[in-house]
């Protein structure tokens, strides 16, 4: 088995780049455990996201987020997405860094104004902006993903299809 894939692997990228439902797959294909960050959130706070926000504020959601990444990395065999911001926090990074495989699913801003609409609902960082300010976004969080060991292309890729780059890439970068 390849450096890689010998620690967790952990995906990041934009909110709805598809590090939940290439996760998954991912970990299928491994037959390694799947764990999402925001779903285990969501989980011990028994509440949304967005109700997580709102009523308890952005600050202590990226406080859970980090204790729940904290706790997981170190555990073996598993591929864990985590949410889009979570690379805000250098603590977080660092800890991600140290103790897995860190893959950064990179979709372009035309690809990913196709995401848009499937996932605007559920993310409570994306309302109340316009386009233009979630463009800004987009640009702005690229420097928290330049913390990575392995970038993959996910452009014009189904979900198969990026499971399958990865395991290219993971294997090449060895
Ligand atoms: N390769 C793909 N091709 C087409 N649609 C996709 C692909 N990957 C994910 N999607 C769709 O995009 C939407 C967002 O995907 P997903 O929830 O996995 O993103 P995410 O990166 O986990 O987002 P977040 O950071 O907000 O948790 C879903 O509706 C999913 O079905
Ligand atoms: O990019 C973000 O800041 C977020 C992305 C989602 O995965 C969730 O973690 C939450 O909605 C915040
Ligand atoms: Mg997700």
């Amino acid at each position: 088995m390849g450096r890689h894939l010998e620690q967790s692997i952990v995906l990041i990228g934009f909110m709805g780049v598809g590090k939940t439902s290439v996760g998954k797959s991912l970990a299928e294909k491994l037959n390694w455990k799947f764990i999402d960050t925001d779903e285990e959130i969501e989980k011990e706070l028994n509440l949304p996201a967005t109700e997580i926000f709102r009523t308890f504020g952005e600050k202590v959601f990226r406080a859970k987020e980090k204790e729940v990444i904290e706790r997981i990395s170190h555990e073996k065999n598993k591929v864990i997405s985590v949410g889009g911001g979570a690379f805000l926090q250098k603590e977080v990074r660092a800890i991600c860094l140290e103790n897995c495989t860190v893959v950064l699913l990179d979709l372009s801003w035309d690809h990913w104004l196709d995401r848009l609409p499937l996932i605007i609902e559920t993310r409570p960082v994306l309302h109340n902006r316009s386009l233009d300010d979630i463009q800004q976004l987009y640009e702005e969080r690229k420097s928290t993903y330049n913390y990575h060991h392995v970038k993959v292309d996910i452009d014009e890729r189904s979900i198969e299809e990026a499971v399958d780059q990865i395991m290219n890439d993971l294997t090449a970068a060895n």
